[in-house]
């Protein structure tokens, strides 16, 4: 049998490269800088947070208080899960004590939530789905947590928050948290994307995968077909394509990190279209799309509303929603097509008729 014991002067071999996340951001920004100490503290206060939250959710069926509503509706007018509530008082939490954010705004809170002691030294703003998937929490489903952050631009005096209405290639980082058979984080601040993989034993997120590249290619479609007849008729055209060719297959989890963290690995596209009763669709671009879309374009691949990249769309107010189809640049091309194609004949009838 091999001797596997360290010789003289030589490591003992670890199970894999223990590059932690804080270490991570300041070797890509090479610089021990204060921009990258605070991109660093950042992340490891974000970190944090995903372990706290992760924590609760593992002991979800055991203890009280985890499960269930709070009885509260919020700003989206949906019902508030005691995890939601939990997670978002967490990142408050988290962040109050650090120095390093003015202003935090989130899914379940209607205004941003100001922090003056922190101003001007915190000058940044970070904007969160607290958890994403909230309705797989009882399943006991994976369920995630998405975060972008933005420089504060201004001091936001009439707490109107006007800055924050710009497009999603203002985003100095942006990610999310996968609450799955293990927690992992992933994460960009525009040197590609980049996962962590939360080592209980450790209480560290370990790197697992470094530029991460989003395939051209893939054959999964992500969406939920229940919503099949709200849609407009070029989306029915792609999934009835999508039907009829050889080569895809749907996959849908109800969790938008989780769809979208597949397609980040396998290629694919994850699709949430405007409906008759919700043109804009259902997800958040501040909290959910446009850090989404950051991630995306940082692996290679693309997000698009139909006709606008999510990067380039510009919020009229922080809770704005929008359409999105996301993942690998031919899968988003080919959805957009059915699109373009729907809306030129659109148009030719329109011409013909007037
Ligand atoms: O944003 C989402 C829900 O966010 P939330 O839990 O409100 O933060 C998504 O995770 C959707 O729930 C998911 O895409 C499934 O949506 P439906 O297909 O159930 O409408
Ligand atoms: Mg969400
Ligand atoms: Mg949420």
């Amino acid at each position: 049998m091999a001797d596997s014991t360290p010789g003289i002067g030589q490591e003992p071999s670890l199970d894999r490269d223990c590059t932690t996340l804080s270490r991570h951001v300041l070797q890509q920004l090479q610089s021990f800088g204060p921009d990258a100490q605070d991109l660093s503290a950042l992340m490891n206060r974000i970190a944090l947070a995903a372990k706290l939250i992760s924590r609760r959710l593992s002991r979800s069926g055991l203890v009280e208080g985890v499960l269930g509503f709070t009885g509260e509706v919020n700003v989206q007018g949906e019902s508030v899960k005691r995890i939601d509530a939990y997670a978002n008082e967490v990142f408050i939490s988290v962040f109050k004590q650090s120095g390093l954010v003015c202003r935090l705004a989130s899914e379940e809170m209607e205004k941003p939530y100001y922090i003056p002691e922190n101003c001007p030294i915190g000058r940044y703003t970070l904007l969160y789905d607290p958890i994403d998937g909230s309705s797989n929490i009882d399943s006991n489903l994976n369920v995630g947590s998405i975060f972008s952050i933005r420089q504060q631009e201004g001091i936001d005096e009439d707490g109107s928050a006007q800055d924050l209405l710009q497009s999603g290639r203002k985003q100095l980082a942006a990610g999310y948290v996968l609450y799955g058979p293990s927690t992992m984080l992933v994460y960009s601040i525009g040197k590609g994307v980049h996962s962590f993989t939360l080592d209980p034993s450790l209480g560290e997120f370990i790197l697992s995968s470094e530029n991460i590249q989003l395939p051209d290619c893939g054959s999964i479609y992500s969406v939920n077909e229940g919503n099949f007849w709200q849609w407009d008729e070029s989306l029915r055209d792609y999934i009835r394509y999508v039907h009829r060719h050889e080569g895809y297959t749907a996959r849908y989890g109800g969790a938008l990190v989780g769809d979208f963290h597949r397609i980040l690995f396998e290629g694919g596209v994850f699709l949430y279209p405007g409906s008759v009763k919700q043109p804009e669709g259902k997800l958040r671009l501040l909290y959910e799309t446009a850090p989404l879309a950051f991630l995306a374009e940082q692996a290679g691949g693309r997000a698009s509303t139909g006709v606008e990249e999510i990067l380039d769309v510009v919020a009229d107010h922080l809770h704005q929603r929008t359409p999105v189809i996301i993942g690998s640049k031919d899968n988003v091309e080919l959805v957009e097509s059915f699109i373009q194609e729907r809306a030129r004949e659109d148009n030719e009838r329109l011409m013909t008729s007037s």
